[in-house]
């Protein structure tokens, strides 16, 4: 089993729910990188997603996409990135996720990010645009390197895509809450449980939730029919005003004690 799988699974056999924080790396120059994932790993959080700055960030909303652009501008590259988590990977003790899109990875070298992304912490990988249908451009390079490559599952999947991604789905499943793209919400639909515990009936696989979720009330519910959630344009707005009390409420949300 991946070690971000179990990671997951021991926070819920506890009685608590995932809670993974999106930061966009470079965001505030990269010296920001090792004391903000220090500090959540402090607070408790589960695994980090460690976005990486590209310069065409399709499924990115505005909040992702500008601290993208700031990152960019301070310099920030894949390389970079590796190089600077590797510095510290000694300190890290939980798995990180890198969400990176296909061509930073190509231009990169297949095999040789995953070696690096190995030393540096990377334990799952999300790569928004690459299709099911192509993963095997980068998918035994991962599995040698015990990363795990994880599927996002949006709600307007037909029933056999949703089967066939939740099965393919390693470390997690990221089911997304809304139809468009990243960035706070106040509400969702209604029948996101539903579709939550359809998705979860095809493998043991923990199903977390995205896009949208802001608040520790958004924590709670979605907590309740699923194993945790993943929380970005408000982690990277909060972070760039330095707001750590509203992360700490969110990452406390997510704990037995609250979710009940
Ligand atoms: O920002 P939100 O709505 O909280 O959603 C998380 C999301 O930002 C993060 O997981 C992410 C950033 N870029 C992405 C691209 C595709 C899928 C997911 C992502």
């Amino acid at each position: 089993m991946s070690q971000l799988k179990q990671a997951i699974l021991s926070v819920t056999a506890a009685g608590d729910k995932a809670f993974v924080p999106y930061i966009m790396a470079g965001d505030g120059g990269l010296d920001k990188l090792q004391p903000t994932i220090l500090k959540l790993q402090e607070l408790g959080v589960t695994a980090i997603e460690v976005g990486i700055p590209f310069t065409d960030p399709v499924a990115d909303g505005p909040t992702i996409e500008r601290a993208g652009e700031r990152a960019l501008a301070n310099g920030t590259t894949l390389r970079k990135v590796l190089e600077t988590l590797t510095g510290f990977a000694d300190q890290i003790t939980i798995p990180l996720v890198a969400m990176t899109y296909l061509n930073p990875i190509l231009a990169y070298g297949v095999e040789k990010f995953a070696h690096d992304a190995k030393q540096a912490g990377i334990r799952g990988v999300i790569i928004p645009d690459m299709p099911l249908e192509e993963s095997g451009i980068v998918h035994p390079a991962l599995k040698n390197a015990e990363i795990a490559l994880i599927q996002l599952v949006s709600l307007t999947s037909t029933p056999e895509r949703i089967e066939r991604l939740t099965k393919a789905s390693e470390g997690f499943i990221y089911a997304v809450t809304v139809n468009g793209i990243t960035g706070a919400r106040s509400s969702f639909a209604g029948s996101l449980d539903d579709h939550f515990k359809r998705i979860q009936t095809y493998t043991d696989t923990p199903v977390l939730a995205g896009f949208g979720i802001s608040a520790p009330e958004h924590v709670k519910n979605f907590g309740s029919f699923c194993s945790g959630v993943i929380v970005g344009s408000k982690i990277v707005d909060s972070l760039a005003n330095g707001d750590w009390d509203i992360i700490e409420e969110l990452v406390k949300a997510s704990k037995a004690s609250a979710v009940k």
